[in-house]
């Protein structure tokens, strides 16, 4: 069976497909793979052909694919039950890892995705607070919950979905957008609404716009700003959590913020979200407090002792410094063979994750990072592919590497990324 083949029994029987619209290649062209396997930093599509993965399933596997303790962990779960309806026992363990490690969780409550996660968030500041409006920033992405989805980054900037029907304005119109790292538009937009704000939801690093770092004072301007006002402020970490260090952005650049919103890492692989904060303001959560939030397989046991497996790991060999080592020299390698062809480029990195844009500006915000060559880099994803190396399929989204990433595997990336360039 081919990749086409399968691609068109899926087309008839999923919306494009794909169960996530990013999974379509609609932005980059070519034929989307269809996966077989996948173990360490190397996957298989249907055919048989291999690729080094730099998706990595957009962020969650920081160990590779398939990693063997944390297989040998799900697989023991796995024969004592899939769910029960009731806290467990391994729902703890990883309680208890999170708020070790993630410096301003007091207490959690797990949820299934990361799109749970904020939506969650939003309605625990709205219920703590009393008010009603959100700021979110523009070519930032928090999932698809309808009060997010506004100027959002990910597959909505990719596939260029202006607002999204089905989102009432009335809905729309709660939630306040800025561009990113403007701390003039925070600070006037709390001077005009501050009383009605409930929320500040930011990625404290933005990577669904590609990677763009907060600019000096921009984390401490909305920490501030929120303090003053009495609005919370959440730290978007689903992509951060566990990646920048084992206490994500937060312990990267010292903030404090009231609540934290994890997914990816937190699961290692599973379908894992969760929220967390302050004691203060996590006890409005039901059934403690009166805000309501449930789910029937939240705190899923094989999803949280696939995600305790991952921590344990990950406090165990801390890769950061390696990671960071192994993702520069990567990055370092691209910016190279793109200069010996010429081609004007901008590399934003931090730690493990990074994004080539094809563009010369320094990539800012939303407005920068849309002045990329989204053409040319349709054809630079497609000579990768056929190259044999897999990134996200989007100019607007991070490349990640895990600890299964070796050095020979990234230079053997470089290898072939510099084949794939050459012809491009
Ligand atoms: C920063 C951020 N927040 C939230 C989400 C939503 O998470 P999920 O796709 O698990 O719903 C994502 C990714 O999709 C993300 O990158
Ligand atoms: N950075 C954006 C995502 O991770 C989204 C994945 C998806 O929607 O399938």
């Amino acid at each position: 069976m081919t990749n086409r083949e399968l691609m068109e029994r899926a087309k008839k029987l999923m919306p494009g497909g794909v169960s996530s619209p990013v999974r379509a290649f609609k932005a980059v062209g070519g034929e989307p793979i269809v996966v077989r396997e996948a173990k360490g930093c190397r996957l298989w599509d249907v055919e048989g052909k291999e690729y080094i993965d730099f998706l990595m399933s957009w962020g969650p596997l920081i160990l590779g694919h398939a990693h063997p303790y944390v297989v040998s962990e799900v697989e023991r779960q796995l024969s004592r039950g899939m769910s029960y309806g009731l806290t467990c026992y391994e729902e703890i363990r990883l309680a208890e890892l999170v708020v070790s490690s993630v410096p301003s969780v007091e207490m959690v409550r797990f949820v299934s995705s990361g799109t749970e996660a904020t939506m969650s968030a939003i309605r625990l500041a709205r219920g703590y607070t009393g008010r009603k409006f959100v700021v979110k920033f523009e070519g930032c992405y928090h999932g698809h919950y309808d009060g997010l989805l506004v100027s959002a980054g990910s597959g909505v900037a990719t596939l260029g979905i202006p607002g999204t029907p089905g989102v009432p304005e009335e809905i729309a119109g709660l939630t306040l957008v800025l561009p990113y790292n403007d701390t003039d538009a925070v600070l006037s937009t709390f001077e005009r609404y501050g009383e009605d704000i409930a929320c500040v939801i930011v990625e404290p690093v933005a990577g669904n716009m590609g990677v763009v770092l907060p600019s000096e004072g921009f984390l401490e301007v909305l920490r501030e700003v929120t303090r003053k006002y009495g609005a919370v402020l959440i730290f978007d970490e689903v992509i951060t959590n566990f990646r920048l260090s084992v206490g994500g952005a937060q312990e990267y650049y010292a903030i404090d913020p009231d609540i934290t919103c994890m997914g990816k890492i937190l699961g290692g692989g599973m379908p894992l979200g969760a929220y967390g904060g302050k004691k203060e303001i996590m006890s409005h959560v039901a059934p403690e407090g009166k805000v309501y939030q449930a789910g029937t397989l939240s705190g899923n046991p094989v999803s949280v002792v696939c995600g305790r497996a991952t921590l344990e790991e990950l406090l165990r060999l801390k890769p950061y410094q390696l990671l960071e080592e192994r993702t520069r020299r990567l990055a370092e390698g691209i910016s190279t063979v793109l200069k010996e062809k010429g081609i004007p480029h901008t590399i934003n990195r931090i730690g493990s994750m990074f994004t080539v844009f094809f563009t010369e500006v320094p990539v800012t915000d939303y407005a920068s990072s849309r002045r990329s060559n989204t053409e040319l880099f349709g054809r630079f994803f497609r000579n990768l592919l056929h190259h044999g190396v897999l990134i996200p399929p989007s100019q607007f989204e991070a490349w990640f590497l895990s600890t299964a990433h070796r050095d020979e595997d990234i230079e053997e990336a470089l290898e072939r990324i510099q084949t794939a360039v050459r012809s491009l």
